[in-house]
């Protein structure tokens, strides 16, 4: 069944700006909650490794002062385990990562890497974080999201971003089907990485996604517009595909921690 569709704002790259200059500013909490006021549904920080841009004092501000939930994004590792056991966030989406990457090149390898894999998805669904594997729209990734036992999966949509025309219609189609084979199986399906107000209708129009994550262009856009305007835009965009996805109407599913409209 579709659901008006929920936006998780990615808030990195306001910590890369800060991290500029090893300052305070800007403060991407200030930006978590600029976010919340413009309509968002949840925060997602992506807990580096290399610590590039979020860091851990991010973390712990976003988990006390943000009502929002929490989206962290992390590597399979022991360190990032620890971290996301130590928080309990609302939801720890698994990435690949590798240091020398300009950002996330592709999704994760999770039919490759099950027995590896494995052990964190058990650890963390143990704590009661909801657990999602950011990986390539593919039946085989799905395939092993079903078999790891994940309940959601978030399909990189980076290629679909950097294409055009019928490559892009082609990447749209995948993504469409891989959504479609995840909630039959009873994985929430969402999406994310490169989407901007050019491209994000069509997306969001694909009726078994559940959530989109965006960052690096909000942040972007914020620069001309502000935050809080560039969230409200994109929210704009996301509800236009509505009548696409069957609704016309409000919330049947609101995002959690929050209550439903009666
Ligand atoms: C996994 C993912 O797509 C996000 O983490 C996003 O890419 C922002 O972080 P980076 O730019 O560091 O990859
Ligand atoms: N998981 C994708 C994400 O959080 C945002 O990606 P991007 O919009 O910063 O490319």
């Amino acid at each position: 069944m579709s659901t008006r569709l929920r936006l998780g704002v990615n808030i990195d790259h306001v910590a890369t700006i800060r991290n500029a200059r090893g300052g305070p500013h800007p403060d991407p909490v200030r930006a978590a909650q600029a976010a919340a006021a413009a309509g968002a549904d949840g925060i997602t920080a992506h807990l580096r490794e290399d610590r590039r841009h979020i860091t851990d004092g991010d973390i712990d501000r976003l988990m006390a002062e943000i009502d929002l939930p929490l989206n962290l994004e992390m590597a399979a590792t022991e360190e990032m385990l620890a971290i996301a056991l130590a928080h309990k966030p609302h939801a720890a989406c698994i990435v690949p990562e590798k240091r020398e990457e300009r950002t996330t090149e592709g999704g994760l390898e999770a039919a490759g890497q099950f027995d590896a894999l494995r052990p964190y998805v058990s650890h963390l669904a143990d704590a009661g974080i909801r657990v999602s594997l950011f990986i390539e729209p593919s039946e085989r990734q799905v395939d092993a999201a079903l078999r790891l036992g994940a309940p959601v999966v978030e399909f990189h949509t980076g290629r679909f971003a950097h294409v055009e025309g019928e490559e892009q219609a082609a990447e749209l189609k995948r993504i469409a089907n891989a959504a479609a084979l995840a909630a039959k199986n009873g994985i929430e399906p969402h999406a994310g990485h490169g989407l901007t107000f050019d491209n994000v209708v069509p997306v969001a129009a694909i009726p078994q996604l559940a959530e989109l994550n965006i960052g690096h262009f909000l942040v972007g856009e914020a620069i001309f517009t502000g935050l809080e305007a560039s969230v409200r835009r994109m929210r704009a965009l996301m509800d236009e595909a509505m009548p696409e996805r069957g609704l016309l109407g409000a919330s049947r599913h609101p995002a959690p921690g929050r209550t439903a409209p009666s």
